[in-house]
């Protein structure tokens, strides 16, 4: 008998055994239907007590980077990334490793990244965070002058940018370092030396999917690699910069559990990092730390076996890339980034990239908000002006359920079925 972990493993395997159809998932903690046992909850357009009805005039909804294109993988993968939480694990505020780290999980983040090849961390230190959210205003604060007489710090990223950047740096701005506009807002300014800017340098891009380099040889420049694993991108050389930033949401998938990490070279960067997580919030839960723990065990021993996540990934993502250029391809009304292939490291052959998300252009002169143009064809994407870039452009997320990804191709045939007045 399984002694006291058997009601946790009876519970766990009745949730799992509740019928949703392929279109949706019962959780443990899900509101209780009839009958004691959770809800189903159901993907977008999907609705029923076992989401099998399709709402027919429902928006494709690709707004968001959701990366549930994983949970299927994990759904394969149940017994080797199932794990169970004792009543008393780790209720002290201290652990194992310092500074809030756990030592075997951080020592797992080091082989994730050897196994994978896309960064170096050797003499480098590690800071989490409760979702790289949370680690890029640790970082511009870490990174930006600790005394006052010292001008504040310019925090800028060059166009199309990921929006939290500006978005928390307004939100948290100091004396000591303020959203600094964009990059080519610079470049033509005569810049004085006495200006330190802090550059956020995303590389592959988000939204446009394209590798990225710092463009004003700033002091300071905190590349995140969000989405430098192989489901996206071909891995290239490991990447070795002082500051980098990477996200379990998109390496595993799961975005819930809020986990990320900055690899830091520099000691005193470190330090005040640490630092702000300690007053911030003490660190990550202890019991994600178990969680992605078990996650990237998992993912490690499968590295080059069948249940490989990266193979996984990049098949779904190269399949759904080929299904999206196809049509797009098929009319004048839109266009897509074009991406070079690359030799990858990793899956050792040439690759095409396969970003999270497309960055798609609306060609025909009236159309010029395309997220509107989309929008009245039953899409909702994530219009460019939230990257500060043209309304011409929207970007499509690709990594959401394969019901979005079906209902996206559904809603794009008619659009790219007609020609321009
Ligand atoms: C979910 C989305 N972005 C997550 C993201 C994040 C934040 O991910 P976290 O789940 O907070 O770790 C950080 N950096 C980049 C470049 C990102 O794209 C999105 O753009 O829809």
């Amino acid at each position: 008998s399984l002694g006291w972990t058997g009601s946790a493993a009876t519970e766990a395997e009745a949730v799992a055994a509740i019928n949703c159809s392929g279109h949706g998932r019962a959780f443990l903690d899900g509101v209780l239907a009839g009958g004691g046992l959770p809800v189903c909850e159901c993907n977008k357009c999907y609705y029923g007590s076992d989401c099998s009805q399709l709402l027919h005039d429902c928006p494709a909804d690709v707004d968001s980077g959701d990366p549930m294109f994983l949970e299927a993988y994990w759904q394969q993968q149940a017994a080797s990334s199932a794990v169970v939480i004792s009543g008393w694990h780790r209720m002290s505020y201290s652990t194992d490793g310092k500074d809030y780290l756990s030592i075997e999980l951080e020592k797992h983040i080091r082989i994730l990244h050897q196994v994978v090849g896309n960064a170096v961390t050797d003499g480098k230190f590690i800071v989490f965070g409760s979702g790289s959210a949370q680690l890029i205003n640790a970082l511009v604060y870490a990174l930006s002058p600790s005394n006052a007489s010292s001008s504040p710090a310019s925090v800028v990223a060059s166009v199309p940018y990921y929006p939290f950047y500006k978005k928390q740096t307004n939100l948290f701005e100091t004396r000591a370092y303020g959203w600094g506009g964009t990059t080519s807002s610079w470049a033509n300014a005569s810049v004085s030396s006495a200006t330190n800017f802090i550059e956020f340098v995303t590389s592959p891009n988000n939204p446009d999917g394209l590798f990225k380099q710092p463009v004003l040889g700033s002091s300071a420049v905190i590349f995140d690699y969000a989405y430098y694993w192989p489901h996206y991108s071909p891995i290239l050389d490991p990447a070795d910069e002082d500051v980098m930033l990477f996200t379990n949401s998109k390496i595993s998938g799961h975005a819930g559990s809020r986990f990320g990490w900055a690899v830091i070279k520099d000691e005193g960067v470190f330090e005040r990092t640490a630092n702000y997580l300690s007053l911030n919030t003490m660190g990550v839960s202890r019991d994600t730390h178990l969680r992605v723990l078990k996650l990237i065990k998992a993912m490690i021993a499968e590295k080059g076996g069948k249940g490989d996540i990266f193979e996984f990934g990049h098949r779904t993502l190269k399949a759904r890339w080929s299904k999206l250029n196809e049509l797009v391809s098929s009319s004048s009304r839109f266009s897509l980034q074009q991406h070079s292939a690359r030799y990858c490291n990793y899956f050792r052959t040439i690759r095409d990239p396969s970003p999270a998300y497309a960055w798609l252009k609306c060609e025909w002169k009236e159309e010029d908000v395309c997220h509107e143009a989309l929008r009245k064809g039953s899409i909702i994407s994530r219009s460019g002006a939230l990257f500060e870039a043209d309304s011409r452009y929207t970007r499509l997320s690709l990594i959401k359920t394969q019901d979005d990804f079906d209902l996206l191709l559904k809603r794009m045939q008619p659009l790219v079925s007609h020609e321009e007045m």
